[in-house]
């Protein structure tokens, strides 16, 4: 079973995986083409899986690839647990410019789906993190881009300690939304 919810955001969805779970640990299917398809009605050609580890406090984003290589991506937690956050930056949408957050754990299993046009973030929040992706578009340098992640616009509580955020010097000097180029 795979259960699907709707976000406030428009075409941004939670899908939670059944787990199964036994003396030896847990089982999840972590993907499923045929089943993605019958919650979402979507069909997205993944190209791409990515993975990162963080230590605590480490915050990535906001990014999204600009343009024709816009992404979709699905996005878990495989260790410890993330806060993540994304912004509808289409212009257009009925959601434009809102964020969304949720907690994406190894505990929960939860998977955020990520429509291409939004921007994505997360903060790691257990002492190290494993965080894995698929993307429909592959990565492209040039068309590799972010909003600040603190930008007042967005409403973004990130609740942590802003000193206690660990930051690639690309992402702490990002464009705040109004000197995006969109
Ligand atoms: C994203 C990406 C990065 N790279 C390289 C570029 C760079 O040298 C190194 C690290 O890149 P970054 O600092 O951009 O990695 P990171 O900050 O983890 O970037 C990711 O952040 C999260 C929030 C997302 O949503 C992703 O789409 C992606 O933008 O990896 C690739 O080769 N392929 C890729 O697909």
């Amino acid at each position: 079973m795979l259960e699907i919810e709707q976000t406030p955001l428009k075409d941004c969805f939670i899908l939670k995986p059944s787990v199964f779970r036994d003396h030896r640990g847990t089982f999840i299917e972590s993907f499923s083409q045929r089943r993605f398809e019958e919650v979402t009605g979507l069909n997205l050609d993944f190209v791409q899986d990515n993975q990162s580890s963080s230590k605590k406090g480490v915050l990535r984003g906001l990014h999204f690839q600009k343009g024709k290589y816009a992404q979709s991506k699905l996005v878990r937690t495989v260790y410890g647990k993330v806060l993540d956050v994304v912004v509808d930056l289409r212009p257009g949408s009925p959601t434009f410019k809102k964020s969304f957050k949720t907690v994406l754990s190894d505990e929960n299993h939860h998977q955020l789906f990520v429509p291409a046009g939004f921007a994505h973030g997360f903060l790691t929040l257990s002492e190290m993190s494993v965080f894995a992706y698929k993307c429909d578009q592959y990565f492209h340098k040039d068309a590799d881009a972010g909003v600040f992640y603190n930008d007042p616009v967005f409403e973004i509580d990130w609740e942590y300690p802003q000193d206690q955020m660990i930051l690639s010097e690309k992402d702490a000097n990002l464009p705040t939304f109004e000197n995006l180029e969109l």
